[in-house]
């Protein structure tokens, strides 16, 4: 029985796992004991979650008392992840521990590979030519918060730079990611509500920058339901793979919002006038095989062989040239790439509009007074 201490927190490692990679689990486990330098408690309690969630499933026990604060710390922690299946949860693991120990690599002057950098809201990793990003905030349906924007601003920064082949974006949990989090809208910030919209539209118009000119093949790897800027950004995608239950909606209207990603340009033009409307005028939620159909998405697997299938395939493509796939991505893209820009520009001033209207304003705060979910 090994036990890496934490003060207030241990880790028994006994017991047979779920799935295949036992071994990459167990060689995790064994790769925490050697970390020279504290990960800090917030990665510690979600180093613990993980274990919990990949060896025992959903938390099971009572909840501490609320003066019992490291027992509760640990139990909110493990709780939190109770939508996250074990086996994702085994694969968190190893990725975490995984970019902690590259984080220490060997004390050289190269500074630590990029995709060591330990994000608040994502799980950024590269391995075997793949740099993956991982929207990580499950107990949220993966909802994007202002600084998450940031994040993924800067992971598709150094994704583009490291010396990974492909990048992929993927889910945490049962979701692939519910779009903008709709706190984002509700506190007012100094400045007043007109600075939030103007600075919110800033944000936004870098965030799909960042993908517009992303120079490498960039892949989705849909493994829930997506929803806005999740999906309108897909346009962008080189390839967009779906779990057979993952679902597309893009609910704006229902929202007072409009189209955001290029969409407004890209769905047209994938799927044709008519279909794009149903989507980002009337809110039509898409099934995965319909949103292939339509062209959204590439291909389509069984739930149950999703991960396995698809990321044998990826690591096939990585092992493609690098330089080939680059530039050949460019050139597909090049042509539209001012365009792309100038659609950017247009909906985020659209979208400036929107947030300040009333229409905006109410349909928001229906969402938060539990009304009908979308
Ligand atoms: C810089 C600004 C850029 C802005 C760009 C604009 C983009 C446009 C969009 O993205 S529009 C789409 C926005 N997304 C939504 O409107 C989805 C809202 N969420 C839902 O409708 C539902 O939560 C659901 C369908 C995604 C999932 O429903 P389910 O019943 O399965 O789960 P819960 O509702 O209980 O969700 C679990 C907790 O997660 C919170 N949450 C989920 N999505 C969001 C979100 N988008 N924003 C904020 N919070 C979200 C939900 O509130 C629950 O939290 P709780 O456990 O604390 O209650």
């Amino acid at each position: 029985m090994n036990v890496f201490r934490i003060p207030g927190v241990q880790l028994h490692t006994t017991g047979a796992l779920m799935g295949a990679s036992v071994e990459d689990f167990n060689n995790a486990k064994a790769q925490l004991g050697t970390l020279k330098k504290d990960p800090g408690n917030h990665v510690k309690l979600k180093i613990y979650a993980l274990f919990k969630q990949a060896t025992q499933g959903p938390c099971n026990t009572p909840k501490p008392g609320m003066l019992d604060f490291v027992n509760k710390a640990k139990w909110d922690a493990w709780k939190s992840l109770e939508s996250v299946s074990q086996e994702e949860a085994r694969q968190q693991y190893v990725d975490l521990i995984k970019s902690l120990v590259s984080a220490e690599g060997p004390a050289v002057a190269t500074p630590p590979p990029e995709s060591a950098q330990a994000f608040q809201s994502l799980l950024v990793t590269t391995e075997d030519g793949i740099t993956t990003i991982r929207f990580n905030r499950p107990e949220k349906k993966n909802a994007i918060t202002l600084d998450m924007y940031k994040e993924l601003i800067d992971a598709l920064h150094h994704a583009g730079k490291d010396d990974s082949v492909i990048t992929v974006m993927t889910g945490s949990g049962d979701f692939y990611c519910s779009g903008n989090d709709l706190n984002n809208f509700t506190g007012i910030p100094q400045g007043g509500i007109e600075k939030m919209a103007k600075d919110s539209g800033e944000l936004l118009k870098h965030y799909v920058k960042a993908y517009i000119d992303f120079p490498k093949p960039l892949i989705a790897v849909v493994n829930g339901p997506a929803l806005g800027v999740s999906v309108t950004v897909l346009g962008l995608f080189d390839v967009v793979y779906a779990t057979e239950s993952a679902t597309f909606h893009t609910p704006f209207s229902q929202l007072g919002q409009s189209p955001e990603g290029c969409s407004s340009y890209t769905f047209p033009k994938i799927m044709g006038n008519a279909k794009a409307s149903e989507m980002l005028l009337f809110n039509k939620k898409v099934t995965a095989t319909e949103a292939c159909n339509l062209g959204l998405v590439t291909e389509v697997f069984p739930d149950g062989s999703f991960q396995s299938e698809v990321w044998t395939r990826l690591k096939a493509y990585a092992k493609l040239p690098p330089k080939s796939l680059a530039l050949s991505k460019q050139l597909i893209r090049s042509k539209e790439k001012e365009k792309l820009h100038a659609v950017n520009d247009a909906e985020v001033e659209r979208l400036i509009e929107r947030w300040l209207s009333d229409e905006c304003m109410q349909a928001i705060m229906n969402f938060f007074q539990a009304k009908p979910k979308l």
